[in-house]
């Protein structure tokens, strides 16, 4: 028997995220596939479907986080595995290659594409044959995504924050979201307030996030890569390279209740040179870490108080990816500026927030089937952010 949908896209279904750090690309592996479908399924179909369910990795560098699989879900009706892939986005020209090879121009599919890629990549993008392209906007994929996410139970605070080493995941029901401050760790920093569903805004960022992290470590310790900084991260000591209050007071500044372990100075200790000589790969990659969160805790305190959102901030992007060091300093951050007033929140799927919203766009027919000849624009959606209100920065 046939599925019969006329609304339903038709497969593959595939939500791509083209960031300035990696591609984060999901993918739909449908489970209640009939006979016929399955008769009628594209050679290249199958390929594909295979090469991306069958594997953990991809050519060098890419990653199938198999440990974050959702099964069974359902989407549109459809029963099935949602997949979730990045590699780095250096390495689209390698993406463009197998395409050709598993000669997806007979393929009549539409891929819907968000990230700044989704521009840069356009012309590479209409040159796979029959491939139709849909620009999703970034921001408005974040939000759909971010909002789907939070209503599959994988939402997390932290508890005991004060403690680093007692610090521990604690489950959290965000099922009711708004308002919500949400926080996009990634190549750079950018924090949208969400009142509803469909009433969101830019309300600022910072060009101090993931790829400062990355680059900034790069330059001080060698390493080449984000996991090879984080492992170096984990066992540094940034108070060997920090100024800290206690260098100055030599405990708490107990009148103002400043406490003995603030950054005063990131790097600070560096102008000794008995301290540069002191100072190992190790505590470099660490103060960088801790540099690049405490900036980024400084900004969501200060936003949220000008936004009047006080109560739960929410976390993603890939600069958190396996790096618990950056999210309980944030917890902690958060929790301590804010006088406990603003609850901290992360997702399991911290990196893959805006590939679901592109998914979800798709899939939710929102977007415009572009017709022939037609170059397809962005989709500014019904739920557009106003305008940035923001004029600091
Ligand atoms: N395997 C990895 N390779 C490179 N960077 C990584 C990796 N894993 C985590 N990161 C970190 O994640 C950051 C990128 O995060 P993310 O994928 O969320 O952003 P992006 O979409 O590439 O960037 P933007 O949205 O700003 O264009 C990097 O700057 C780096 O700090
Ligand atoms: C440019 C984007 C939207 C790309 O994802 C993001 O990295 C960002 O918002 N950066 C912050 C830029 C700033 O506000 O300083």
């Amino acid at each position: 028997m046939k599925i019969e949908d006329d609304k339903r896209p038709s497969f593959p279904w595939v939500g791509m995220d083209i960031g300035g750090s990696l591609v984060k690309l999901v993918y739909f592996e449908p489970l209640d596939m009939t006979a016929e479908e399955e008769q009628e399924e594209s050679e290249c179909l199958k390929s594909i479907r295979c090469y991306l369910t069958s594997s953990v990795a991809y050519g060098s560098m890419g990653i199938r986080d198999a440990h974050l699989e959702l099964k069974d879900l359902t989407l549109l009706g459809r029963r099935g595995n949602l997949h979730f892939i990045r590699f780095p986005t250096q390495d689209m020209a390698t993406f463009f290659q197998m395409a050709r090879e598993k000669d997806c121009s007979t393929l009549q599919a539409m891929l819907s594409v968000t990230g700044g890629g989704a521009c840069k990549f356009e012309e590479e993008f209409h040159a796979i044959g029959n491939l139709q392209l849909h620009k999703a906007d970034e921001i408005n994929s974040l939000v759909r995504g971010v909002l789907y996410l939070c209503g599959q139970i994988e939402c997390y605070s932290f508890q005991n924050v004060q403690d680093m080493e007692c610090c521990q995941k604690a489950p959290y029901d965000l099922q009711d979201p708004y308002p919500l401050l949400l926080v996009n760790c990634g190549t750079g920093v950018s924090i949208i307030a969400i009142h509803s569903q469909d009433n969101y805004e830019i309300v600022g960022g910072t060009s101090y996030g993931g790829g400062s992290f990355l680059g900034l470590c790069s330059l001080l310790t060698g390493c080449e890569t984000f996991d090879e900084a984080m492992e170096l991260a984990s066992r540094g000591d940034s108070s060997r390279v920090d100024v800290l209050v206690r260098d100055i007071y030599g405990g708490d500044y107990e009148r103002l209740h400043i406490p003995a372990w603030l950054v005063v100075a990131s790097f600070g200790k560096m102008i000794h040179k008995e301290k540069r000589e002191a100072a190992s790969r190790e505590d470099l990659a660490r103060a960088t870490l801790v540099s690049v969160t405490n900036c980024i805790t400084g900004l969501v305190c200060s936003k949220g108080i000008l936004k009047d959102i006080l109560d739960r901030v929410l976390f993603v992007g890939n600069l958190l990816r396996g790096n618990t060091i950056s999210r309980k300093l944030l917890a902690f951050g958060v929790q301590f500026w804010s006088r406990g007033r603003m609850k901290p929140l992360f997702l399991e799927h911290e990196g893959y927030c805006t590939a679901v919203g592109a998914l979800l766009h798709r899939l939710n027919g929102s977007a415009p089937e572009a017709s022939e000849g037609q170059q397809p624009g962005f989709d500014t959606e019904a739920c557009s952010p106003r305008e940035t209100e923001d004029d600091e920065n």
